[in-house]
């Protein structure tokens, strides 16, 4: 597991692309056959990708977090962007497709990650966040949910919003999680953008063609620098940086959440005129 430590919006004014990119930017999440995750001390948000090919994956974390088992004192969220696959909790084998998502609760012991097909492997992305109360473990298919469609074709951003971690689905202690998929035509996410001085956040961006990139903006909103992201890697906003994202083609990301509350539109709008 690779470490990140966090920063003031200070720190960052002078940074080389070479150095937001090294703090900012998670260019390797889904390697077959690996775990691979990173810790953020953004809110102690840990995430990453767990790709299974031949034989089942588990997170094996606990000298780390000091603590006797990964969940011990955290709870989980997975949403699956691969090939079909499933997830074993606790000896019960649920199947796991493309977009499927699982809360699995503090104080879950045994977890397995499978693929039915090594060729063709599942992807699950994976993020995890301190918890205090264990909440029952619930499969989240997004079928089920009422996406908050936003935005405007004319405005380059007509996106849908699945909130699969949130309290119109589940249950969970402060970790919030969801899928925003672009209309096809619209290229910009997150636009008007917003921070949350209260909560920090991670995007996962994928389903791009080889040679699409996302320009990612963050910093403070008078003060913002980018990131050119490739398919399947991830950025950590911290609480005082914009996240918003403009595709040279399509693409899709997942967004996850932690810190004090779980209200997904405590958010602070900037208005265009403070962008800079
Ligand atoms: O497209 C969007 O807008 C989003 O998906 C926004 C994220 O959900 C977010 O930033 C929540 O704070
Ligand atoms: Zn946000």
């Amino acid at each position: 597991m690779e470490t990140r430590y966090t920063h003031s919006p200070e720190d960052i004014r002078h940074y080389s692309t070479e150095q937001l990119r090294k703090e900012f930017l998670v260019e390797s999440i889904f390697v077959p056959g690996e775990v691979r995750l990173t810790y953020t001390h953004n809110d102690r948000m840990i995430f990453g990708g767990v790709t299974p090919t031949d034989k089942p994956l588990t997170i094996e974390l606990s000298t780390e977090l000091g603590v006797t088992y990964f969940l011990e004192r955290r709870e989980l969220g997975v949403i699956n962007i691969g090939g079909p696959g499933s997830i074993v909790i606790e000896g019960t084998e649920e199947p796991m497709k493309k977009q499927d998502g699982y809360y699995i609760g503090k104080e879950t012991k045994d977890l397995q990650f499978k693929s039915e097909d090594p060729s063709n492997p599942a992807k699950f992305y994976t993020v995890s966040v301190p918890a205090h109360h264990k909440y029952p473990n619930v499969k989240i298919s997004i079928d089920k949910i009422e996406p908050m469609v936003t935005g405007d074709s004319a405005t380059l951003n007509h996106r849908s919003i699945y909130q699969y971690i949130h309290p119109n689905v589940c249950q969970s202690c402060q970790l919030q999680m969801g899928y925003t998929i672009l209309t096809p035509g619209s290229a910009w996410n997150t636009m008007p953008c917003h921070t949350h001085e209260r909560r920090m956040e991670t995007y996962l961006y994928f389903d791009m063609k080889e040679d699409t990139r996302v320009f990612h903006f963050m910093g403070k909103p008078d003060e913002t620098k980018h990131l050119v992201i490739a398919n399947e890697q991830a950025a950590i906003s911290p609480s005082w940086s914009i996240h918003t994202g403009v595709g040279s083609s399509d693409y899709t990301f997942i967004w996850a959440m932690c810190g004090e509350n779980i209200t997904y539109n405590d958010m602070d709008m900037v208005p265009m005129k403070e962008l800079k």
